[in-house]
């Protein structure tokens, strides 16, 4: 189990080219099955899922060449639907091949998802408008057997703008007979992501980025280029490193509407902001300060992969935080370690209430799912003193090299296999 070794204190600060996004990246790749072709994928990020997610397409027959950032990937031949239980075991997106391979192949094989351990994360709305869409599925020693010799379009109404589920559905509803209407769909920029990609392809899907998106299903798509969009949730957290620790930072290759609500937020502390073209740049107050409160929620809303690491910054803003994790029910894992390193927060009916401490102090602290380590790290690197952080394989998820990218910065953080 590898860990990060810390030695706090240190402003970050200076450039950071923000890399592309890992939650745009992997439905892209299982996308990439649709087209039946070559696809060449720019700006990819080089994190563990991103691999794991090559590994897959390698599994089933695709021809993958990664040079620095582009992959090609060819699927023009595949011989097999089912995705190893092992990769599905360690990575919740793996859910996403269930729509790719049904569109493609009509039939696919596949285990519940793992991923972060941050709620229950049923995939009940994925099967429910698969069925309506003429997927049958067979649960059998906990694979679910899928077969969808007609695949039709059908008016779908999501009961919660799941991100995956709509994804899912693009998948399976571009190359489905007649259109399929997803009412309540999730508006994330990753959903425009994939829609762009697939539209790329030859899809014909309109609305995306709105709550209903429209699809017409097409009888074939095709391969195409494109460039991965920069990863909001990481600008985000080397957004709250640089605040944290009294550094100033610009992130290159990021704009600011798909980070406004973090935006928000960081102003809200007293940080200052200058916005240009492909750039964001960001000077913190001498002294942070809160008192305000915050919810997660599906998007426009502030998002809840950024919530563990903008508790990690308020823990050291004057004044108290409400914050109310509404997206998932076991997403607090990281406030037990936070306190261990003298943070303040409290948790009262689901609802963390972070009041800021005068500083944090160096401990040995465990992440256990991606962001949280993430906030353990950022905290550490604003604490005083010597921190050990466990868990480095699920920061490693999502995060390339981060400790290059802060010790670049200016941080003392080195990675110990
Ligand atoms: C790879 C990827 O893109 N992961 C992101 C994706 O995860 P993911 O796609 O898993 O998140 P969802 O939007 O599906 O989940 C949101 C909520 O809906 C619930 N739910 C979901 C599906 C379902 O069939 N039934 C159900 O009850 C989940 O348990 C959760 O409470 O969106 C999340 C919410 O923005 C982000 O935190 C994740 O980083
Ligand atoms: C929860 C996350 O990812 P996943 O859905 O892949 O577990 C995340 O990116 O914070």
């Amino acid at each position: 189990m590898g860990y990060y070794l810390v030695e706090g204190g240190k402003p970050l600060s200076g450039e950071f080219a923000v890399r592309g996004s890992k939650n745009a990246a992997l439905p892209i790749l299982a996308a990439t099955l649709l087209a039946e072709d070559e696809v060449v994928l720019e700006n990819c990020p080089l994190i563990r899922d991103f691999y794991l997610t090559l590994d897959i397409l390698k599994t089933l027959g695709c021809k993958v060449e990664l040079t620095g950032r582009t992959a090609v990937i060819d699927t023009r031949q595949i011989h097999d639907v089912k995705i190893r239980e092992e990769t599905v075991q360690k990575m919740r997106s793996s859910i996403l091949f269930l729509g790719a391979l049904l569109g493609r192949e009509k039939r696919a094989v596949l285990g519940h998802p793992g991923g972060c351990a941050i709620g229950k994360r049923p995939i009940d709305i994925h099967l429910s408008a698969f069925e309506k869409m003429g997927v049958e599925i067979r649960e059998e020693d906990g694979l679910f057997h899928c077969l969808a010799p007609h695949i039709l379009g059908y008016h779908i109404y999501l009961k919660y703008p799941s991100v995956g589920a709509t994804e899912n559905i693009l998948l399976l509803a571009a190359k489905a007979e007649g259109v399929t209407v997803i009412h309540n769909a999730a508006r994330e920029p990753e959903i425009v992501a994939l829609v762009q990609f697939l539209r790329a392809c030859g899809a014909e899907i309109y609305g995306e980025g709105t709550p209903s998106i429209m699809i017409e299903g097409v009888k074939k798509l095709h391969g195409s280029y494109f460039s991965i969009p920069f990863d909001r949730i990481e600008a985000g957290t080397f957004l709250c490193a640089s605040a944290m620790t009294g550094g100033e930072i610009c992130l290159l290759g990021a704009e600011k509407n798909d980070i406004e609500t973090t935006v928000e937020v960081l102003q809200k502390t007293g940080c200052n902001f200058i916005f240009e073209p492909d750039r964001v740049c960001m000077r913190p107050p001498k002294q942070l300060k809160s008192d305000f409160s915050l919810v997660t929620g599906p998007y426009p809303r502030f998002p809840t992969d950024m919530q563990p690491i903008i508790m990690s910054l308020l823990t050291l803003a004057k004044g108290t935080c409400m914050i109310s994790e509404t997206v998932f029910e076991a997403r607090f894992h990281h406030v037990e370690e936070l306190c261990r390193m003298g943070a303040d927060i409290v948790i009262k009916e689901g609802i963390a209430q972070v009041r800021g401490c005068l500083g944090l102090h160096g401990a040995e602290v465990y992440g256990r799912d991606l962001r949280g380590g993430a906030a353990l790290l950022i905290a550490a690197l604003a604490a005083e003193g010597k921190s050990v952080i466990f868990g480095a394989e699920y920061v490693e998820r999502g995060y390339e090299k981060i400790e290059n990218a802060f010790s670049l910065l200016g941080g003392n953080v080195r990675l110990m296999e």
